[in-house]
């Protein structure tokens, strides 16, 4: 391979989710998800932003099916609202809800796209949040439920399919620090909501093996945690924050068992679990989707809840709008480190990019320059990894349009195309025709 060249049939897209972009939350029959609730909750989003209208991507899908057709997309990974098909969570199916997302996979397909189909990207249906949601055990059949019926409907057409989308963040988020829905602050909520998710991973993997015939997998976020120095509380600190956030999910799915840490973080609200549970949550997957920002820089603080450490990126660092370091090597180390972790199973990189101020449109041209410098230093990184043996098939760029960033609102952008909420017109940035030379190119133009 030439210096940036990728593997042939390296699969080039980019990823979106439900809730960022769809607007139109309650449209034919859909259910309110607890995201509807939650930035409808005075105080929970910037500025009070909301996904009501979004990117009005479920209006407008054909025409940004159209715009990733132009700049060469060959695959998108979207993400299924599950109040959209099943209005109470479970039960009945609202065909029209269902109709969207079959029609959006025709669309992609018509246009030589192919669709990767996350079943659970965080907008979890009220219904089911209201007798427990992650918290009530029988989530795992309400969930592998609700894939089957995606599974009958669109498996074949979709051919990846992951099951949930970073879990830790789900459980960080939304049942530790509250930043996320449904919003809780619990020490003891939040390992049995991790817990939940992953034995939901498994019925719903275990569901597939009945009725699917392609590839099944999950997507999680990984952030390479560093030393601040080599005092060994700091060193302490970063065991267990790597353990909280990197390896508490991919243990149980590949070893059957969670980090030795977890007891230490979460002291007398860390559960034990029984063995079946683990049996469910070990089934076979086929692929792991990693989503890469940043590192993370550990300095010991007994204050910094949960792990007893914070965050602290070194003197110098450049970050971008959301505080997340430029470490681009850090995404060539976890590719690796997955790999000889977890097996050599073929590894997508489901999410990377980055929130920058973008200059305002001028000439038709938004010019995020820094945007195209993030993409090829970490275009650099993948294929440094691929060239140290790790089997990455794919790379979908985060995201392919300015969408809700969830508590950061619309303020905080990740698109290689720039949107207009106002007027919804979609401006390509220059890093879209930065990719769209890069996927061309099959990587040489990084
Ligand atoms: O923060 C940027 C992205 N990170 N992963 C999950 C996505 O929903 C976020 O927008
Ligand atoms: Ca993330």
């Amino acid at each position: 391979m030439t210096r940036r060249e990728f593997p042939k049939g390296f699969l080039w897209g980019s990823a979106t989710a439900a809730y960022q972009i769809e607007g139109s939350p309650l449209a034919d029959g859909a259910g309110a998800s607890i995201w509807q609730r939650f930035s409808h909750t005075p105080g929970k989003t910037v500025n009070g932003d909301t996904g009501d209208i979004a990117c009005d991507h479920y209006r407008r899908y054909a025409d940004d099916v159209k715009l990733m057709r132009e700049l060469g997309m060959q695959a998108y990974r979207f993400s299924v609202g599950w109040g959209r098909v099943l209005p109470d969570g479970n039960g009945r199916v609202n065909e029209k809800g269902l109709g969207f997302y079959d029609r959006l996979v025709d669309t992609l397909l018509e246009n030589g796209i192919e669709p990767l189909c996350t079943l659970y990207h965080w907008d979890l249906p009220e219904a089911l949040d209201n007798r427990g949601g992650w918290l009530n055990p029988d989530i795992a059949n309400w969930f592998a439920d609700y894939a089957s019926v995606m599974y009958r409907k669109l498996d074949g057409r979709v051919k990846k399919w992951a099951t949930l989308n970073e879990p830790w963040v789900v459980t960080d988020g939304g049942y530790l620090h509250g930043a996320l829905a449904p919003g809780h602050e619990n020490l003891f909520e939040t390992p049995i909501a991790s817990h939940h998710l992953l034995r939901a991973h498994g019925a719903a993997v275990k569901a597939y093996r009945a009725e699917g015939k392609n590839q099944i997998g999950i997507v999680v976020n990984i952030e390479p945690k560093h030393p601040a120095s080599d005092d060994p509380a700091d060193i302490a600190a970063t065991k267990r924050a790597d353990a909280y956030m990197n390896r508490q999910y991919l243990d149980p799915i590949f070893f059957g068992r969670y980090p030795g840490e977890m007891k230490e973080v979460f002291g007398e609200a860390w559960p034990e679990w029984p063995a079946e549970d683990y049996a469910l949550i070990q089934q076979k997957i086929d692929w792991l989707g990693l989503n890469y920002y940043t590192r993370g820089v550990t300095k010991a603080d007994p204050k910094a809840w949960p792990v007893g450490g914070r965050n602290e990126p070194p003197k110098g660092a450049v970050l971008t709008e959301t505080g997340w370091e430029l470490f681009p090597k850090g995404l060539t180390d976890t590719l690796v480190w997955m790999k000889e972790r977890y097996g050599d199973l073929p590894l997508y990189v489901t999410e990377n990019g980055a929130a920058m101020k973008d200059p305002p449109i001028a000439g038709g041209r938004v010019q995020d320059q820094h945007r195209v410098d993030y993409l090829r230093t970490h275009l650099s990184a993948v294929n440094d990894a691929i060239k140290a043996g790790v089997d990455v098939r794919g790379y979908m760029v985060w995201s392919l349009l300015d969408n809700l960033e969830w508590s950061l609102g619309y303020s905080k952008t990740f698109g290689i195309v720039h949107v207009d909420f106002k007027t919804q017109q979609r401006t390509p940035k220059d890093s879209a025709r930065f990719y769209a030379e890069v996927i061309a190119s099959n990587g040489g133009a990084a």
